[in-house]
């Protein structure tokens, strides 16, 4: 192996976050409590003054935010997360970062993908094939499985890859069937012929096992033309059998396909560890090891870790740089194992990451790496391709989302037997005019509500993995929000029709059947509305548990100044009369249903008030500000306004974020 077939190296990589104030001022305080201690016990006045001196303001810094510095905290304020650390995976390489809980793995893959926030000071270089990483190709290069394994339950392991491959393998390069046929050659490679079929399940529903499940991820990125493959931890949660498959299965694929593949790895048994070609071993974000797994036993053997009887190498190496009770005697062994490995680096005696360099060089030629940088730095399926399969994947988990199905049906039933029958053949006296407005303004309403919940409950995932997919920049914010109004608006719209139709009859609401289209056309419109308002609540807010929160909030307000709850709001909040929808469809709805209907004043009481005609009900009740069609214009306008103001919303807030230095 020599150093010009490196795909990936990183070299000197030092990076500090800052330690928060509160934390800071926790350190000091117990930094001092226990010098106190330590000076009462000496009682000795030297050591007294010392404490003094301890306690007092140097260079300006206040005593109380001074760091307690330990191996990791700096004295700027800052805790040293990598210190110094080098490495590099060659082509047709798999690699593994070990270390104990808290030693760095996940900050040095983040720092290596560049997944890192703005947070903290990063040093050092990483290089891909010789060069600075570059932004406008780099999400495409490289696969990032994630810990997580973010995938919509309803989908097979076989649509879930192929979605996958449509999206991410460039129209210009493969026709559908290689597509296709790639799909298959990646079920082959990772051994999930047995459940190709199966649905990948949820917490609602079992699907296939965590082992395949991990596979699949591997193969959502694996089928894409990514040459360099990093996995956050792809074994935990896994028993030793599944996490040596997953393991054996990308070690046979990293050979077949020549890639780079990175990893971090928690608690590997000695066989699975024996898998890897190198392992990198972290201690408080230092290198302490690195080089072929086997050759660790002569390593620590050499420094005096003899491995004990029984146990389990891996376990012992990583258990060596833990220091958890803070003895004087655990940080003295950390620094030997960091110093011994340095100074056996410097000597030149190890093999370690290949010097700055030699990692300029690179075994593709110079016309892959171009047609490869070419092809990374566009879109890989135009547009309209990328709606398409977005469309079809969104109406799949629509269809196939039974439970939520049921409870829409249950809840449709439910309300049409209670609406239907509370204001059952309504009538023409005077009692019937109050119970006809009651239905009208609780319609629009009742759209309201009932369609945040279909609309909110499927985005939390949705969102999650549409970040993931436009981190490996997939497809466009654009493609996804219109793919989520395509099934959304619509299927929402329609599955409500029966239930607008029936309850007009049922309610014995105006007789002529111009009415009645209006009437379910109006409430249609109020439905469309309310999906944008909920895809909107949705885009904008940070997480779906806010715009559970948020979204009643806005329902209530706009039922509260929508209709005649409120017959004079302060003049403050006038505005909001005329933003709410419910405004429109319910003085649209009213129209419909008053203009030219004759009541009787039979059941007036003595000195009621009596309402002949509808008119007199509209003028009173004040819904003839504007007509029926200047009310769906607003409506119209409303729509189209939070339509756009969610795509905006939804560009900022889940926008994937890169850093490179
Ligand atoms: N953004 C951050 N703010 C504060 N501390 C952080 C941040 N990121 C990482 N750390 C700290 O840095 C140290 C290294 O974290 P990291 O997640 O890289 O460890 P790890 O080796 O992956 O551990 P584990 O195996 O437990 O996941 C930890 O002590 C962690 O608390």
């Amino acid at each position: 192996m020599t150093s010009n077939d490196v795909s990936l190296s990183w070299h000197d990589l030092t990076f500090d976050i800052p330690i928060p104030r509160k934390t800071l001022k926790a350190q000091a305080q117990k930094a001092q409590e226990e010098e106190r201690q330590r000076s009462a016990n000496a009682a000795s006045t030297d050591v007294e003054k010392s404490v003094k001196k301890s306690e007092s303001s140097a260079d300006g810094v206040p005593p109380a935010v001074t760091p307690a510095l330990t191996a990791t905290n700096l004295a700027d304020g800052h805790r040293r997360l990598l210190d110094n650390v080098s490495g590099s995976v060659r082509r047709g390489e798999m690699v593994a970062i070990l270390g104990a809980s808290g030693a760095g793995k996940t900050t040095l893959l983040n720092v290596l993908s560049a997944r890192l926030s703005k947070l903290g000071k990063l040093d050092g270089q990483v290089l891909f094939n010789g060069k600075s990483r570059d932004p406008a190709t780099w999400k495409r290069t490289v696969g990032f499985v994630e810990q997580d394994d973010l995938m919509f339950g309803t989908l097979t392991v076989h649509e879930q890859i192929s979605y996958s491959a449509r999206m991410r393998l460039p129209d210009s390069m493969y026709d559908r069937q290689t597509k296709m046929d790639r799909v298959e050659d990646i079920i082959r490679m990772l051994r999930l012929e047995k459940c190709r079929d199966s649905r990948i399940g949820d917490a609602r529903t079992r699907g296939i096992s965590g082992g395949e499940r991990k596979r699949t991820s591997i193969g959502v990125e694996l089928v894409s033309d990514v040459s360099l493959l990093l996995l956050d931890e792809p074994t935990s949660g896994l028993d030793a059998f599944a996490a040596h498959s997953v393991v054996e299965n990308l070690r046979n694929t990293t050979k077949e396909k020549n890639l780079s593949c990175l990893m971090t790895i928690h608690q590997p048994s000695w066989a699975l560890l024996c898998l890897y070609d190198r392992i990198q071993l972290l201690a408080q974000g230092r290198v302490y090891y690195e080089g072929p797994p086997r050759e660790t036993l002569a390593w620590f053997d050499g420094l005096g870790y003899q491995v004990p009887e029984g146990t389990n190498p891996a376990d012992h190496y990583i258990t060596l740089a833990e220091n958890p009770g803070n003895t004087a005697e655990g940080a003295k062994r950390i620094d030997h194992l960091i110093s011994a490995w340095h100074e056996r680096a410097r000597s030149g005696a190890s093999t370690p990451a290949v010097a700055l360099t030699d990692a300029s060089g690179t075994k593709r030629s110079s016309a892959d790496l171009a047609r490869d940088g070419e092809m990374y730095r566009h879109w890989p399926a135009s547009w309209l391709s990328e709606l398409a399969v977005l469309t079809e994947r969104n109406w799949l988990q629509l269809i196939r989302d039974v439970p939520t199905i049921i409870a829409v049906v249950g809840q449709t039933v439910i309300l049409l037997i209670i609406i239907g029958f509370a204001f059952f053949r309504l009538g023409y006296d005077q009692g019937d005019v109050l119970a006809r407005i009651g239905v009208l303004f609780f319609l629009p309403i009742n759209s309201t509500f009932s369609v945040f919940l279909p609309v909110l409950a499927p985005l939390a995932l949705q969102r999650a993995v549409m970040k993931r997919e436009r981190s490996a920049g997939t497809y466009r914010t654009s493609s996804f929000y219109m793919s989520k109004m395509l099934i959304e608006v619509p299927s929402n719209a329609v599955q409500r029709i029966p239930f607008f139709a029936v309850l007009y009859w049922m309610c014995g609401l105006n007789p002529s059947a111009a009415s009645f289209f209006i009437f379910v056309a109006l409430n249609l419109m109020q439905v469309i509305v309310a999906t944008c308002l909920g895809l909107f609540i949705g885009s904008v807010s940070p997480t779906i548990e806010l715009a559970n929160i948020i979204a009643p909030l806005i329902s209530v307000i706009f039922l509260l100044f929508g209709g005649n709850l409120l017959p004079s709001p302060p003049p403050w909040f006038v505005w909001l009369r005329w933003i709410s929808p419910i405004t429109y469809t319910y003085m649209a709805l009213a129209q419909n249903e008053f203009a030219g209907a004759q009541f009787s004043c039979g059941n007036a009481g003595a000195g009621g008030q009596c309402y002949s005609t509808g008119e007199q009900v509209l003028q009173q009740y004040n819904l003839q500000t504007f007509t029926i069609g200047e009310c769906v214009g607003f409506l119209c306008a409303i729509a189209a306004f939070v339509a756009v103001l969610g795509y905006v919303g939804l560009r900022v807030t889940a926008h994937p974020k890169f850093r490179y230095h």
